[in-house]
């Protein structure tokens, strides 16, 4: 069979860690971008398959965690999550080594292909209930994502989308995922980790319990998945447009919420809001939105 038909190893397999990758397998190539993490590469392993290689910069994180980390993720396997093949931590920089998305980012995909899309609310729909599946089997497993956006998702062939570095953002202490965010992702265009008022945070996916108490659950996850869900029917519209965090954060305490996208029909807001109630035990859990929308979905049918 042709390479791409035989089933990826979902880790290394053979080496004596199953999450170690030689990286004498490894075939580095084109740039794909850069974070304050460092840069990413799209790279063949094993001479066919086609990863996307994260080269970490000394001192982002501690290495010793990360790896500990690494091994978790490898655990987490679902096919609306970015798979981590495994690591090469026997060098420095340490690979990450994941699955390749040939789409990028789903924020730069809805971008480019608002023309196509816009109208297509069935397709939209169904974007967002990928990244509700992927985010189910997240909360089934306690795992706490802390930054999901449509800049963090990725989109492969067949308008496939998956979570991405869900293991980056909740490994590191909430500390330094500030200091992080503030620069990981130095390659997103609209600066959503810089702000005037100090805090370096995404302020715009965040609920009232983390503006206030960085109080993460997978509630506040909820939170970040009604505005993703916001953006991905404004066909990646910032959210609250030009407002400064400060203001942002100002209406979202007082319970003010993103207004229906014009592509967005009721049944869908609805849900959008539910997942902006202001305490987190009324937000719905990612189990039940994946209930909800396939139900409107088969509705639309
Ligand atoms: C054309 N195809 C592609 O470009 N495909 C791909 C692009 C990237 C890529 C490229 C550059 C930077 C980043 N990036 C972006 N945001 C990040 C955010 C964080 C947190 C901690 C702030 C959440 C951590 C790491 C990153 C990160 O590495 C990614 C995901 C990764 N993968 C798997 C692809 O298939």
């Amino acid at each position: 069979t042709s390479p791409c038909d035989r089933p990826v190893p979902a880790t290394a397999g053979l080496s004596h860690d199953k999450w170690e990758i030689d990286p004498q397998e490894l075939m580095l190539l084109d740039e794909l971008g850069s974070g304050q993490f460092g840069v990413v590469r799209r790279g063949k392993w094993r001479g066919s398959i086609d990863v996307a290689v994260k080269m970490m910069k000394e001192g982002t994180m501690s290495e010793d965690d990360f790896i500990e980390e690494a091994k978790v993720m490898t655990k987490l396997q679902h096919t609306n999550l970015v798979q981590l093949y495994g690591v090469c931590s026997k060098h420095r920089p340490i690979y990450i080594v994941t699955e390749y998305m040939r789409h990028g980012s789903l924020l730069n995909y809805l971008r480019r292909h608002e023309a196509s899309l816009g109208g297509n609310v069935g397709l939209l729909l169904d974007m967002c209930i990928q990244v509700c599946k992927g985010m189910a089997y997240l909360e089934r497993h306690n795992y706490i994502h802390r930054d999901l956006a449509a800049r963090n998702c990725l989109v492969g062939s067949e308008n496939v989308v998956k979570v991405a570095d869900f293991g980056l953002a909740s490994s590191i202490s909430v500390g330094s995922l500030i200091v992080n965010l503030m620069t990981a992702c130095r390659y997103v265009l609209d600066d959503q980790y810089t702000s005037s008022g100090g805090t370096k945070f995404p302020i715009k996916w965040a609920p009232p319990e983390v503006l206030n108490y960085t109080r993460f659950s997978s509630k506040s996850d909820v939170w970040a998945y009604g505005v993703l869900m916001w953006e991905v029917f404004t066909c990646g519209k910032m959210p609250y447009g030009r407002l400064k965090n400060t203001e942002v954060v100002d209406r979202v305490q007082r319970g003010i919420v993103l207004e229906r996208p014009k592509a967005c029909f009721k049944e869908v807001y609805e849900v959008m809001r539910k997942c902006w109630s202001h305490s987190p035990e009324e937000r719905p859990s990612f189990r039940a939105l994946k209930e909800q929308l396939t139900s409107v979905s088969q509705g639309l049918l």
